[in-house]
């Protein structure tokens, strides 16, 4: 069938069985043809396709609730609520998110993109439903990876305690991006396993009870058997302990089991959870076979081998700059110890992992659990390294603040992905981490501009024991390549001038350091001579060289790739008023006070005017000399 023409997932309630199975293989094919131009999360999704029809076909949307957990999943989700026209845009500037949005659609009833919020969602709709008893359904999909979050279990605490009706999908695939982790990732197994077990039990007592006489007795001991490793083998006695009636295991990719399932857990009061066993890639060879991640997030591809397509790119990327790096000061320093929230491929980890296996630690999608152990590692004199995107430090808020800052623990704080991301848009940009991380006492931020000054920022935290040291780095490639420096320390808030002059003054860190050197040569043409920092530490600021420039009364530019608000900006304007400075013209550039959505990172930074063009032409409206071209 032409899925464009699909409306709404209605017309599911007519289709026969075979008409499922063949709209499976449509939806299959239909994401592995186009995901091969755009890229996206095509395992995760070619894993939900029965699943995600058997949902709409049993429940009914939006009335009933689906809500995707991370929602990197939910593409066949939108292709049955009739977006698939919009995938030739998935994940590009103004078109369709990788993530569910209500902008989008109706159907859209829970957005996500970071893990783990589905059952409390669902709690909070559960409970609404029934405090104005309404009769629907709430239905939060929840993957293995996801059910590794703390959230997670706070939310089956609760609804187990509340008894609340709701049905819970576990989507177990065995994969979190890399493989799964985790004591409860073991449990599943033996769920997985129970059932196979089950299964083989009862052809085993059909073959017994077929013995003449002592057929019946050996079926009777075999039962106390299985009686007696009924916590172990039995599948789900763990939710059944959280107050669930489980369900399953269920192949989750036979449609009709699933319905009969759904079925079940409809009639069925109190919470209920369906275990469903998915396979990540499932019906792409390339996808299924990967050992490593199950093309957890691709870009685009060739379909028939699988390769990659991928564009050329100047320099190495951030995350392998500082594994390399971490590498080496391992070999030197055995108290180096490096800690992943379920993020081991995404920050280049592999390496470490296979050179230190005792001495790398990926603690699943537990943010918190990671940061607040690596505080419980300093105090012991060891030299945590907590490799983690700066969107998902936003999980651990508090443990940066109240169990390492506040102690001035000697943490050294990774922060990946700083700045814009692009296709995944505004639930991933690491935009934030500047602003809430500034206000806490005794941490240093520092952000290098290139390869080699990151380098010489994990010897500075490295070398650094008066507390703890963010690093913060960006998505994709470190291209500015200066020359190699001896990777030596840096003096801790010392700044570098990287170009002199008398009419303005430009800070900036990291990739916008680059761009005010072109907005240097573009005002060289007015005869303005312009001073360009590298303001490459955050905090504390060189207040060396601020006092020094406000004896010259030059105007102070700043420019950052994160929101003004509570930024490196607003660090130099309290720092002009705390030091009555308040004659310097201070004009600060950075992100605005709103959400930035997905697209290609150039046309995002075209958005909130971080461009030459648009930094040139608010300078030449702020400065009080008049703009003329003297060349
Ligand atoms: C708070 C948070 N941490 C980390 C991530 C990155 N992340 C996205 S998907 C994923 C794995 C999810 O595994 P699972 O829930 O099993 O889904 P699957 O991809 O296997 O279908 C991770 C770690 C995230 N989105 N949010
Ligand atoms: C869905 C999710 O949160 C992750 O898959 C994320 O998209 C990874 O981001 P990177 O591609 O930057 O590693
Ligand atoms: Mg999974």
């Amino acid at each position: 069938m032409d899925l464009t023409k699909i409306k709404n997932p209605k017309f599911l309630k007519k289709l026969t069985d075979d008409e499922m199975e063949v709209l499976a293989q449509e939806l299959r094919y239909f994401l592995i043809e186009q995901l091969a131009v755009t890229g996206g999360h095509l395992g995760s999704n070619l894993g939900v396709v029965e699943l995600t029809l058997a949902l709409h076909r049993e429940f009914n949307s939006p009335k009933d609730k689906l809500l995707f957990d991370v929602g990197h999943q939910s593409y066949v989700h939108k292709i049955l609520t009739g977006r698939a026209i919009q995938f030739q845009t998935l994940r590009q500037y103004q078109g369709l998110s990788g993530f569910p949005k209500h902008n989008e659609s109706e159907h859209d009833v829970w957005e996500t993109g970071h893990s783990s919020t589905s059952l409390s969602g669902a709690m909070g709709m559960a409970i609404a439903r029934d405090i104005k008893e309404d009769n629907n359904f709430i239905v939060p999909i929840i993957g293995d990876g996801a059910l590794t979050g703390g959230m997670a279990f706070e939310a089956l605490n609760h609804i187990g305690h509340e008894k609340t009706d709701m049905i819970v999908i576990l989507n177990d695939n065995e994969m979190s991006i890399a493989n799964n982790v985790g004591a409860l990732h073991q449990a599943l197994g033996r769920m997985r396993s129970a059932a196979k077990y089950n299964k083989a039990k009862d052809d085993f007592e059909w073959l017994l009870k077929r013995i003449p006489a002592v057929g019946n007795i050996l079926v009777n001991a075999t039962g106390r058997l299985k009686d007696s490793m009924k916590y172990f083998m039995v599948p789900g006695m763990l939710f059944e302990e959280f107050g669930f009636t489980y369900f399953g295991p269920v192949d989750g990719h036979d449609i009709q089991a699933l319905r009969k399932h759904i079925g079940f857990a409809k009639k069925t009061s109190g919470p209920v959870i369906i275990h469903v066993i998915t396979k990540k890639g499932k019906g792409y060879l390339p996808a299924e076979t990967d050992p490593k991640d199950r093309w957890h997030g691709v870009g685009p591809y060739k379909i028939e081998s699988g390769e990659k397509i991928t564009s050329a790119s100047k320099g190495t990327a951030w995350s392998k700059v500082v594994s390399d790096a971490l590498v080496t000061e391992a070999e030197v320093n055995e108290k180096l110890v490096v800690i992943t929230p379920a993020m081991i491929l995404g920050s280049k980890l592999e390496r470490f992992a296979k050179r230190f296996p005792d001495r790398l630690f990926d603690v699943g999608i537990a943010e918190q659990h990671a940061t607040t152990m690596a505080a419980g590692l300093a105090t012991q004199g060891m030299k945590p390294f907590l490799a983690i995107y700066s969107t998902f430090l936003q999980r651990a808020y508090d443990q940066m603040l109240h169990d390492i800052c506040r102690v001035n623990l000697n943490v050294i704080i990774g922060i990946d992905r700083a700045g814009l991301v692009g296709a995944d848009g505004e639930t991933h940009h690491g935009i934030y981490d500047i602003a809430y991380l500034r206000s806490m006492p005794n941490l240093v931020i520092m952000m290098p501009v290139d390869e080699h000054e990151c380098r010489q920022m994990i010897a500075t935290a490295m070398a650094y024991n008066d507390g703890p040291v963010a690093i913060r780095y960006p998505r994709g490639n470190s291209d500015a390549v200066t020359k190699p420096v001896s990777v030596m320390p840096l003096p801790i808030g010392k700044w570098e001038v990287v170009n002199k002059g008398e009419d303005l003054v430009i800070l900036a860190f990291g990739p916008m350091l680059a761009l005010a050197q072109e907005v240097v040569k573009q005002l060289t043409d007015y005869g303005l001579t312009i001073e360009v920092v590298n303001a490459r530490f955050i905090k504390p600021l060189d207040h060396v060289y601020l006092s020094e420039v406000a004896k010259r009364n030059i105007p102070l530019l700043t420019i950052e790739e994160a929101v003004l608000a509570g930024g490196f900006g607003s660090a130099i304007l309290e720092w002009a008023e705390l030091n009555d400075c308040a004659h310097i013209k201070i004009k600060r550039m950075g992100i605005p006070d709103r959400f930035i959505e997905h697209g290609d990172v150039n046309l995002l930074l075209q958005e909130v005017g971080l461009t030459t063009n648009k930094i040139v032409e608010k300078i030449k409206q702020w400065l009080p000399i008049h703009m003329k071209r003297v060349r």
